[in-house]
């Protein structure tokens, strides 16, 4: 008998409950299949958390994760909360619990599945092969720099201080040579080196590291011409290490490599095997409440908690391959879908997948 896994569950707002909702269909059916034992709680975070708790990232729901293995999550914020004072912003909570649970490495793998190739914007032979990870730096950078207004000459000015200290670029630079070198051995640094101070610490500090992965072939590609490659030669990529907001711009841009920002799953990690999982898009208030979303970011999110932080390859990889079986079968959520009159819904998608897995 496996031993029990607990994992946090924070929905959030928006269409966060209803791909979570799907994600834990899967969750339960994989132990039906694989026999893995876990236990969930659920908690309060975001916009919702701010409604009914004054804050979005309550003290329980911090003590929740924190004596989890595991946190899966959906998305957080919406309109609603958008004009609330900075404590009172779900995007506060979400840098909040990022921080406080010592997640500096965001995993975000793009593969393109060959049957989608038809939902991307770009051309069948340019996505050929893509398959990518892009290792976002989550925990410094312009996020978190001191934040400030004050009064200039030229009326009310605002400032945001980016900072990286050597140890935050190394602690990034090793996991994702690390993954590099577990992959096909191909690393591109994104940096803007011919301007940034906080840039320039990243390349000294990557190619020291550098110095001990002689098999990680290394390339140093300025932010700008990085988000025009990835449209260009997506398939040359492998892994792409990056700082906190760049991550955060090419991650969504390679999501379209992929059909989707609907497809894309992410991994925010530590230096242990804790982890929190979600997809990476955000709340979509436009789609909320009508069963619109794709739940497959969300639910191959959970494959990378079983194979990251539990060790669970055989449910990971079962889960990914329903995922194949279900897109290859010609089912679509509109996101993905050529012909939308032919689209299934939100939790359509998630019991096509379940049933796949139980097969
Ligand atoms: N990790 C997070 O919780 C997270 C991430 C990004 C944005 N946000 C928040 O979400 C809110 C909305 O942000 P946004 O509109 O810029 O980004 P978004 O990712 O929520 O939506 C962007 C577009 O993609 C679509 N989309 C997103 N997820 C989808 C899915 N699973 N299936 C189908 N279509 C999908 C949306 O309908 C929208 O058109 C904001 O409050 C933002 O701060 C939260
Ligand atoms: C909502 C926002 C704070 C967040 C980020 O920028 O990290 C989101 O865009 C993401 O990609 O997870
Ligand atoms: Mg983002």
């Amino acid at each position: 008998m496996s031993e029990v896994k607990k994992i946090a569950v924070i929905a959030g707002d928006g269409i966060g409950p209803e791909v979570v909702a799907e994600a834990e269909k899967v969750l339960k059916v994989t132990e039906e299949v694989f026999g893995y034992k876990f236990e969930t709680e659920h908690a309060l975070f975001g916009g919702i958390a701010i409604d009914e708790k004054g804050t979005p990232l309550p003290e329980e729901t911090l003590d929740i994760c924190k004596s989890a293995d595991a946190v899966l999550l959906g998305a957080v914020g919406g309109p609603k909360w958008d004009t609330n004072p900075k404590e009172l912003r779900p995007e506060t909570g979400l840098l909040g619990i990022r921080k406080a649970l010592g997640l500096f490495s965001n995993l975000r793998p793009a593969v393109v599945f060959d049957c989608l190739k038809d939902a991307s914007t770009l051309k069948p032979e340019v996505l050929e092969g893509t398959d990518l990870i892009v290792v976002r730096e989550l925990t410094g950078g312009i996020y978190f720099g001191e934040k400030f207004r004050r009064q200039s000459e030229q009326g009310e000015e605002a400032v945001d201080t980016c900072a990286y200290n050597v140890t935050e670029v190394e602690r990034i630079a090793r996991q994702a040579f690390e993954i590099a070198a577990k992959r096909r051995g191909k690393l591109a640094s994104v940096d803007k080196a011919n301007v940034l101070e906080t840039s320039r610490l990243w390349r000294e500090v990557v190619i020291r590291v550098a110095a001990d992965y002689p098999n990680v072939e290394l390339e140093h590609v300025l932010v700008d011409n990085c988000a025009m490659q990835l449209l260009r030669r997506p398939s040359s990529f492998d892994v792409i290490v990056t700082e906190n907001m760049f991550g955060d711009i090419l991650s969504d841009e390679a999501a379209m490599l992929t059909g989707s920002i609907g497809m894309l799953a992410s991994a925010s990690l530590g230096e242990g095997s804790y982890g929190l999982y979600e997809p990476v898009h955000g709340s979509a208030p436009d789609i909320a409440g009508q069963g619109l979303a794709n739940p497959i970011a969300t639910i191959l999110s959970l494959a990378l908690m079983f194979r990251l932080t539990f060790g669970y390859e055989d449910a990971a990889a079962a889960i990914e391959a329903a995922v194949a079986q279900v897109l290859d079968a010609g089912h679509r959520t509109s996101d993905i879908a050529t012909d939308k009159s032919k689209a299934i819904s939100t939790s359509e998608m998630g019991d096509l997948i379940v049933a796949a897995i139980r097969k």
